[in-house]
């Protein structure tokens, strides 16, 4: 551990409260990377070490820092898409850290995610009727017609139309596409949604319109949103409170506010110094030229 007090959001998991919709605490992973001829693991990559916070109900918890931060593996980590190597997490309430199969693809309704890349995380041979309902078929339990109007009900908010049912993911735009995984991610209606790197893999051009489509379905749905990111502009605009990685470490983890008027630590400091001079304020988001 750096010798640096964490504080904010992490103080918070010692008082996990009804308004807690996630919370890790100690979390670590080791990914091997290297076996003998036994079998036993000989090399392993210490991606996370000891990381605690909670993200509220309807709040935005942004986890922030340099490329190989330790940043998705902690959101993969959040859902159990990997397992940790220790620690625990809490979804809603429920420990989900050795919960079995079936218990966890009920919280995985409850909490989903989205990805960087559309193109790599929904299936390239699915039309995209089936990409969005394909959660409420894994989970079963749905009619045909709820999955139907469920479907039609989200491909409308998102800003798509029924013309683009039937299409495949080769025929759609990045911007298009990222909204459908936004429509599948919500369509079992989770309160939890961890969002790795949304935008960054989007043009520039389109990157606030689902900037501002995120912020919406929030709103309108107290969504809490784990939000991965390297842009602090972004995370400037979209955060409540700001968790800071470095090396596998959370170095400070504050109200957002308070860490871009107070930053506390050094790394904390060298990130805010890498933001564009005009900041775009906290109703719009601009993104900076890459
Ligand atoms: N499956 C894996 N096997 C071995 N090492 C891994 C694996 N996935 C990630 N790592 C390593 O773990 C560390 C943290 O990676 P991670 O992808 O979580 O960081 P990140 O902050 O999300 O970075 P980026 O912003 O580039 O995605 C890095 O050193 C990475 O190389």
């Amino acid at each position: 551990m750096t010798d640096t007090t964490v504080t904010g959001v992490r103080d918070g998991v010692q008082s996990v409260t009804d308004e807690t919709a996630l919370a890790v605490s100690g979390l670590t992973k080791s990914y091997p990377v290297k076996r003998n001829l036994l079998g036993r693991v000989v090399q392993s990559v210490d991606a996370v070490q000891g990381v605690s916070f909670e993200v509220r109900r309807g709040e935005t918890l942004a986890l922030v820092g340099e490329s190989g931060a330790g940043k998705s593996t902690v959101g993969r980590l959040a859902l159990r898409l990997i397992e940790p190597t220790s620690g625990s997490i809490k979804v809603l309430g429920d420990d989900i850290t050795t919960m079995g199969a079936s218990d966890l693809r009920k919280v995985r309704t409850r909490a989903t995610m989205i990805f960087q890349d559309p193109y790599k995380s929904l299936n390239p041979r699915a039309q995209i009727r089936y990409s969005i309902a394909e959660p409420m078929l894994s989970q079963g339990g749905y009619s045909a017609s709820d999955r139907a109007e469920r479907v039609a009900r989200l491909l409308d908010r998102v800003g798509l139309t029924s013309e683009h049912l039937n299409r495949y993911p080769y025929e759609m735009s990045g911007g298009q596409l990222q909204r459908v995984a936004i429509a599948r991610a919500l369509v079992t209606d989770p309160e939890i949604v961890v969002c790795d790197e949304p935008v960054a893999a989007l043009d520039m051009s389109i990157r606030s319109h689902v900037v501002n489509l995120l912020r919406e379905l929030q709103e309108e749905r107290n969504l809490a949103y784990l939000f991965i990111s390297h842009d602090m502009s972004l995370v400037r605009v979209i955060a409540d409170h700001i968790a800071v990685m470095k090396r596998g470490e959370l170095v400070e983890c504050d109200d957002a506010a308070a860490l871009f008027t107070n930053p506390r630590h050094e790394y904390t400091r060298t990130l805010l110094s890498a933001i564009p001079a005009s900041h775009p304020s906290r109703r719009t988001f601009r993104p900076a030229p890459s």
